[in-house]
């Protein structure tokens, strides 16, 4: 450890995760490394919305011991499949919530909460839909509104459960462009991803199965090379 950009962002150890009848994560031992962006990847069922869950602090660790580098409460960005799209909300209101945290009881927005709305919203390329209902939107612009929400929230651990995931192959080619700058603007980012494109231009990936880490490390050496016996299905099929 030469300096503060080698401490991890979180560090895991020994740390078993789940649900009330349900262990999915068994025993982790893995270190999230500041300001790049972690690819993890699995298939369904590996326990990754379980690990960013537990990476956000919204699942307890049932064993073993979660360091964060910093005590600032990181932003999450759920699968839209988890928000229900009949809120009664605007895409500017649903992208404000992200800055509730920082308001505090009676707050009202100030200049730099609605700057830092308006910001996201135009990163990703929102700002035209700001007062439509989230119902009314398709499924990639509700998704990018979620991401846009994760940004407004100006946290330096940044969460995302699969934010490409209902998005065309150029919005996803946007959303991996934007946390790419992202994390060189000092923000760690971590998602989940399916799409192997976005994970092998991550800096660091992850590779689940059944609750346990298989792989770590850079992603040329994660995905290429050994990725026929490496994968679990379907990832070895591609
Ligand atoms: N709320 C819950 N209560 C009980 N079990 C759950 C809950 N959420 C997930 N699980 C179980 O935990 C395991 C891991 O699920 P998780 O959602 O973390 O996997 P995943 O890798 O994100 O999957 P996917 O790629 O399908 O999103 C699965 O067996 C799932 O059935």
């Amino acid at each position: 450890m030469t300096g503060p950009e080698q401490v991890p962002q979180v560090s895991l150890r020994g740390v078993s995760a789940g649900y009330a009848r349900t262990v999915v994560l068994s025993q982790l031992d893995l270190d999230i490394p500041p300001l790049t962006v972690t690819a993890v990847m699995g298939p369904n069922g590996s326990g990754k919305s379980t690990l960013l869950g537990l990476l956000a602090g919204v699942i307890p660790a049932t064993s073993g011991t979660v360091v964060h580098r910093t005590g600032v409460r990181p932003a999450f960005v759920v699968q839209r499949s988890a928000v229900t799209d009949a809120l009664p909300l605007t895409a500017r209101e649903a992208v404000a919530m992200g800055r509730w945290g920082r308001l505090g009881p009676f707050r009202r927005p100030s200049s730099e909460d609605r700057r830092a709305v308006e910001s996201s919203m135009e990163r990703l390329d929102v700002a035209d839909l700001a007062e439509r209902q989230l119902g009314e939107l398709s499924g990639g612009q509700r998704q990018r509104v979620l991401v846009a929400q994760g940004l407004a929230q100006g946290a330096d651990l940044l969460l995302l459960d699969e934010p490409a995931g209902a998005l065309d192959n150029s919005a996803r080619e946007t959303i991996t462009r934007i946390l790419d700058e992202v994390a060189a603007e000092g923000v760690t980012v971590v998602q989940a991803t399916h799409d192997i494109t976005a994970a092998r231009r991550a800096g660091h990936c992850l590779l689940l199965d059944g609750g346990r880490v298989v792989a770590a490390g850079p992603p040329p050496e994660i995905l290429e090379g050994t990725e026929r016996e490496r994968l679990p299905q379907p990832f070895a099929r591609r």
